[in-house]
């Protein structure tokens, strides 16, 4: 028979559990911004955020306005807009008309794509001159600088990170998630060391487990971007089968 100090000791470790998901909640962009996501997902992603008061709603951008309409009143769950998604090789003007345009639509957070051409070819002014354009036009809510570091090279992801904390970005962020290539904690650490505290670190493209965000988290990463499905499975796995019997869950 189960002692009752056995059954108060499994009772706690779940409330810590459960305590642990909703602080990484705050630290957790979802997303559905694949091509094929479809209405139906975007709408359970938007059901999602309510639930486990994810920080940010990611889609792409002929979705941000359904997005922040629905999320109107939840002051504390933030749309969050893409520019340039998923290539990077839009105009500076462009890019900077897509900053402005998504902040009428209502996003609270921009995750832009660098002009990955430019960059692999030398041209950092150019990509200084990006980022200024879109945190100009942002009016001082965070702009993310996605620089695809999977598939960069080390000097390359150093280099990138320098660029993006000198322009002023508030993170820099791994990948969009739509290459082969996945965010290892390797890039999490590469980013960090060459931070050194100047930007924040987001990490997206391939994150699938709480484990994984907790060995980022501990090399100072503060952001994670989870596409609909790992963000609802990181959730049920942190609240160790709570949600598993429970009849709202959302999936
Ligand atoms: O930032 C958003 C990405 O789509 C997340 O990547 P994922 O779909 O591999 O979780």
């Amino acid at each position: 028979m189960r002692s009752k100090f056995t059954a108060m000791g499994e009772a706690n470790r779940m409330e810590d559990r459960s305590i642990e998901a909703q602080r990484l909640a705050r630290h957790i962009d979802i997303s559905c911004v694949q091509a094929f996501h479809t209405r139906d997902e975007i709408g359970r992603m938007i059901e999602a955020a309510r639930k486990y008061r994810f920080v940010c709603v990611f889609t792409l951008p002929a979705f941000s306005s359904y997005v922040a309409e629905k999320l109107r009143d939840e002051p504390d769950i933030r749309t969050g807009g893409v520019i340039s998604f998923p290539g990077g090789g839009d105009t500076v003007a462009q890019k900077g008309r897509q900053a402005r345009e998504l902040l009428e639509m209502g996003c609270g957070e921009m995750d832009m794509v660098m002009n990955l051409t430019a960059f692999r070819s030398g041209e950092y002014a150019w990509v200084t001159e990006e980022i200024r354009a879109v945190i100009e036009n942002a009016s001082g809510i965070p702009v993310k600088v996605i620089i695809e570091a999977p598939r960069l090279t080390e000097q390359e992801i150093r280099r990138a990170v320098d660029l993006c904390a000198e322009a002023g970005a508030d993170y820099v962020k791994t990948s969009t998630g739509w290459y082969v290539e996945k965010t290892k904690l390797e890039h999490i650490k590469i980013m960090a060391s060459q931070a050194g505290g100047r930007i924040k670190l987001k990490a997206a493209g391939g994150i699938r487990t709480a484990g994984t965000i907790f060995a980022m988290e501990k090399e100072g990463c503060s952001r994670f971007g989870l596409g609909l499905d790992s963000a609802l499975s990181i959730m049920e796995e942190l609240n160790g089968g709570i949600l598993a019997n429970s009849t709202d869950k959302v999936r």
